[in-house]
């Protein structure tokens, strides 16, 4: 098949050498000039992906035409909050040929509060029903090294995540699919949030205990928006829930993680962000489901504090404070 990957970063590089191991045509656009050279040079996505040799097969261009002339499936690999802008340039040059979209992005668009499958289905003007969400625990730089993986396809139509399924399916990356988009989108999108604080858990000196409680918790008001959204609660059990809770809020890979790390040791958000390369998609997702969540009228205390702390400069120690002395309660997954 022929594919195209909108976005060459971490996960897009990452999943490109897999759908080319699998014998797929890859080709991956990028706007990063400076890391298309590189590719070019070195056959390697330094910036992204250190360390990871890339088959010149696989093309890389910051030419859209190459990536729209002609593909079976579009993968959308670029951040959340940038999708829109990158699909209206898409837009301009497609023609819809019954193609299959793929939303490897995890994170919920500010203001319109919109799901990414929902961004393309919008911006596209393709129908929900060929469109996938892929997602789980997975980081790029592992799946990148062939280290056992597993993650879900999702879609409205179980035919089209089954096919995913088999596009990306191999040894090492092993798929399940459902059609439950909403809370497999969801648990990848809001699990970033509480990566977030297992991070500033980790940097403020906090010990298991702590981070064993957040992610508990943490799941349990993940799972509670996610049902007033229309997920399944039993999905937040599964792969793109708990699993990808786990590795976020335990992997030394995380960006999410790292960032609450380094504001638990006092730094700024600003001074986190200004030195980072790649995008933690947690920080914008807090805003999105912090907004949400109050529109909604779900209780999401651990999101609430994150936001405070991310952007009216509350200190981690007094939230985690406000966290431990709220008013007792049952414990009950609506609790
Ligand atoms: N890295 C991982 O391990 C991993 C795993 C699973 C899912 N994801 C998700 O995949 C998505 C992409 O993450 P990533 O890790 O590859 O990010 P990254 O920061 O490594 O790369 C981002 C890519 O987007 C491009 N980009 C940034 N702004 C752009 C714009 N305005 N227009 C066009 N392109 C733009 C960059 O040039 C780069 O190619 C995120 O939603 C992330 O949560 C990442
Ligand atoms: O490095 P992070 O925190 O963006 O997490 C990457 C993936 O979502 C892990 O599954």
């Amino acid at each position: 098949m022929r594919i195209g990957m909108i976005g060459a970063g971490s996960w897009g590089t990452a999943l490109a050498l897999v759908l080319h191991e699998n014998g797929h045509e890859v080709r991956c656009w990028t706007i990063d000039e400076e890391s298309l050279n590189d590719i070019r040079l070195k056959q390697e996505n330094s910036r992204y992906l250190p360390g990871i040799k890339i088959p010149s097969e696989i093309v890389f261009t910051s030419d859209l035409r190459l990536i729209v002339e002609d593909p079976e499936i579009i993968v959308n690999a670029v951040p959340s909050q940038v999708t829109r802008s990158a699909l209206s340039l898409v837009k301009e040059i497609f023609s819809d040929q019954g193609q299959i979209w793929v939303s490897v992005s995890k994170g919920i668009e500010n203001k319109t509060y919109k799901r990414i499958t929902q961004v393309i289905e919008e911006v596209m003007e393709v129908p929900a029903e060929r469109i996938a969400a892929l997602s789980g625990p997975s980081h790029a730089e592992e799946v990148a090294r062939k280290i056992p993986t597993a993650i879900v396809s999702s879609s409205a139509s179980i035919e089209t995540a089954r096919k995913i399924q088999q596009v990306f399916m191999n040894q090492y990356l092993r798929i399940y699919a459902n059609d439950d988009v909403t809370g497999v989108e969801l648990g990848g999108a809001l699990k970033n949030i509480i990566a977030l604080a297992a991070g500033i858990c980790d940097g403020a000196g906090y010990g298991d205990n702590t981070k064993a409680a957040l992610m508990t918790r943490g799941l349990v008001e993940i799972s509670r928006l996610g049902v007033e959204m229309g997920a399944r609660p039993s999905t937040f059990a599964g792969l793109s829930g708990m699993g990808d809770l786990i590795v976020t809020c335990m992997s030394r890979h995380s960006r999410n993680r790292y960032v609450g790390e380094q504001i638990g040791k006092g730094r700024t958000l600003k001074e986190v962000l200004d030195e980072m390369v790649m995008v933690a998609e947690g920080v914008r997702t807090a805003e999105s489901a912090y907004e949400l969540a109050k529109m909604k009228k779900v209780e999401m205390p651990i999101t609430e504090q994150i936001y405070k702390v991310l952007f009216e400069n509350k200190s981690p120690g007094q939230a985690m404070l406000d966290l431990m002395t709220r008013a007792s309660k049952i414990e009950d997954w609506g609790a």
